[in-house]
């Protein structure tokens, strides 16, 4: 049974008619700018949409650790639908993190608030990797049963799924914890390629077990995130990296779900990102949405990429800001209107509701 017929069996299960909202979804501002299809108005959504900024958000995290509150389908689903309610954005993005399967892969790690993703133990020898157990897809099933729950509630409204890419995983678990420098990541790259594309391999396959299962159970898209991709070259990136990125946007290629691959500082990779086998490149804030549409080639469409700082800047300037972000991604065959990465926890969540309303309203057709 092919991914999609699966999705199909799933949904047919719910209390609701499968082809009219399929057909719905298909048709939303998101999906169709993923695709360069034309829209009545510019999608918008915001990277860390769901989190911090919002006072609901950290109201229902009280007491309950980041990691526990991924694994528990209810507060997943609440916590997803925030923004969405709030802000009247055109799409969802799971709430869960990019370690959640590295976790459920056997590695003992936390997320530690205000630092990030911290490994008890990294990973850094042949032996290491046996730490790192390949998963089937079960050991993630919460998130199936968060998807298939949100997929109900949020009827006509896509839900994106998301996974950290293998460059970025490999990361944590190599440094222990977030970096500035990456100097054990690039170490094991250039001192110990059969161990790093090893070690690349078993993450591809984890990340693609964990985007799988979200896609089986209904999200209408997915992000792979490489937040970190732009410390490398473009040389680097291209002989350590995609190889392994390209294993997991591939495999999902039968899902007929578009493909958003995103990162940071990316400006010399973002054709290489596009090549890897996504249909919407995400820039961030560096780049001008026209230029980067000249870098990454007509075939892909863009998302970004206003800076997340501008919010902070009051009202005329975001307009201002946003307004270019607007004309710039013309250039592309599609856009998805979106910061430059993910909303800072102290931005004020009217300024992203007003700023919802602004895109809406100003990219009109
Ligand atoms: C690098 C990365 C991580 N996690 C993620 C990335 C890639 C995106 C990016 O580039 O920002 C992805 C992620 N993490 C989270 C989401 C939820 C969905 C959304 O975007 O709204 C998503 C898409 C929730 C979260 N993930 C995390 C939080 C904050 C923790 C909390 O609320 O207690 C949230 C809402 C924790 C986390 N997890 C990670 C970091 C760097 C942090 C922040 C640490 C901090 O500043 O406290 C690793």
């Amino acid at each position: 049974m092919s991914v999609v017929d699966r999705r199909a069996a799933n949904r047919a299960t719910g209390p609701w008619d499968y082809d009219a909202v399929t057909s719905a979804l298909n048709d939303s501002p998101f999906v169709r700018a993923c695709r360069g299809q034309d829209v009545p108005h510019t999608p918008v959504w915001f990277m860390r949409q769901a989190g911090r900024s919002l006072p609901e958000y950290r109201k229902i995290r009280e007491g309950i650790g980041m990691l526990e509150s991924c694994r528990r389908p209810d507060l997943v689903t609440e916590i997803t639908l925030q923004p969405v309610r709030r802000h009247n954005v055109d799409a969802a993005i799971l709430f869960s993190d990019i370690v959640v399967p590295i976790a459920a892969a056997g590695v003992d790690l936390d997320i530690v608030a205000g630092t990030g993703p911290v490994v008890a133990e990294p990973i850094r020898t042949a032996a290491d990797l046996e730490r790192l157990r390949p998963i089937t897809g079960e050991e993630v099933a919460f998130v199936g049963a968060a998807v298939r729950q949100l997929a109900g509630e949020l009827g006509k409204t896509p839900l994106i799924g998301f996974a950290g890419a293998p460059f970025t995983l490999a990361s944590y678990l190599i440094e222990g914890g977030p970096s500035r420098t990456y100097t054990r990541t690039k170490a094991m790259m250039y001192a110990e390629p059969a161990l790093w594309h090893a070690l690349l391999t078993r993450l591809s396959g984890i990340t693609l077990a964990f985007l799988r299962t979200q896609i089986e159970a209904g999200v209408s898209a997915i992000q792979l995130f490489d937040s970190w991709a732009g410390a490398l070259s473009e040389t680097d990136y291209r002989e350590f990296v995609l190889p392994h990125s390209a294993a997991v946007l591939g495999g999902l290629a039968d899902a007929g779900i578009p493909r958003i691959h995103f990162g940071v500082g990316t400006a010399v990779l973002l054709g290489a990102m596009g090549e890897a086998g996504a249909d919407v490149v995400g820039v961030d804030w560096r780049t001008p949405l026209d230029r980067a549409t000249t870098l990454i080639g007509p075939a892909h469409a863009v998302q970004g990429n206003l800076d997340p700082a501008v919010l902070f800047a009051g009202r005329e300037v975001v307009e201002r800001e946003a307004r270019r972000v607007l004309e710039q991604g013309r250039a592309a065959p599609g856009h998805v209107f979106n910061l430059g990465h993910g909303v800072l926890p102290e931005t004020d969540p009217d300024a992203l509701t007003r700023l919802v309303e602004f895109v809406h309203v100003t990219s009109q057709r």
